[in-house]
């Protein structure tokens, strides 16, 4: 069954930068899942069609007023079920929230639906809270002036998890956070660029070594760049014999 995604966001036009290129371009045309956005603003009853107001208590900027957030996510929850999702996750992007990993981009793309909730100015009314179970979900430590980029952000990297969404020869890029790892350098024609060759053992055609060469230098990479990531994984003896290959090498 293919899975639902409902944006709410002032600026749906923003999507086309999602639906409209690439791999998660090509899964919404073919049908892999959809995506529907919702406007707070047509949501409002006043003639200036109002979706923000000051804060209470003071304070810079504007705050998105509960009603619009609240009529929007139930709207989208309504059709949710209509089209046979029961329970969807509901997604808050902020600063504030849970840093999006590979682990929770799994879990997300497992989801039959999701109802994501992109803010705008300072935030969002507080009590939007109380009214909708929304996760908060954060895609750095930095702050953005919307929720939309974060959001088409997840819908990215999950959309690339869906069965059918990347080629055999795509899903090879998944592979490098699926097993923990940083990838490896990649190099194409032509063999000499400029001088810099690639690498001899990638023009040997001897599978095995290349797999090695590969890990080693992914295994490498994130002994240099990202130990912490080596903290929570284990290495297999070939693993970790590769790993010391890397680092007497650096050391030599
Ligand atoms: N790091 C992030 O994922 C992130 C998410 C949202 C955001 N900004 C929006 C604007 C107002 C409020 O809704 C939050 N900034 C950073």
């Amino acid at each position: 069954m293919k899975p639902h995604y409902h944006v709410i966001t002032l600026f749906p036009e923003m999507f086309t930068a999602l639906s409209g290129f690439g791999v998660s371009g090509r899964a919404l045309r073919n049908g892999l899942c959809d995506l529907k956005l919702w406007d707070p603003r047509e949501f409002t009853q006043d003639a200036y069609r109002t979706v923000d107001d000051r804060p209470f208590g003071g304070g810079p900027g504007m705050l998105m007023l509960a009603e619009p957030l609240d009529l929007a996510l139930t709207a989208a929850k309504t059709a949710l079920r209509a089209a046979g999702v029961d329970q969807s996750r509901m997604v808050y992007l902020s600063p504030q929230g849970r840093r999006l990993d590979h682990a929770l981009v799994l879990e997300l793309a497992t989801e039959p639906g999701l109802i994501l909730l992109a803010g705008r100015y300072e935030g969002i009314d507080e009590r939007v809270f109380q009214r909708h179970p929304l996760e908060e979900v954060s895609i750095g430590d930095y702050v953005l002036s919307g929720g939309e980029l974060p959001a088409m952000v997840l819908l990215d990297s999950v959309i690339r998890h869906l069965p059918g969404a990347l080629g055999d020869a795509d899903s090879a890029k998944e592979d490098s956070f699926a097993d923990g790892l940083l990838d490896c350098p990649h190099y194409t024609r032509p063999e000499d660029y400029q001088g810099l060759k690639v690498p001899p053992v990638l023009l040997s055609g001897n599978h095995a070594a290349i797999r090695r060469w590969r890990l080693k230098q992914a295994l490498g990479r994130t002994w240099q760049r990202r130990p912490d990531l080596l903290q929570d994984r284990r290495l297999s003896p070939e693993e970790q014999d590769l790993l010391d290959e890397f680092r007497r090498a650096q050391e030599a």
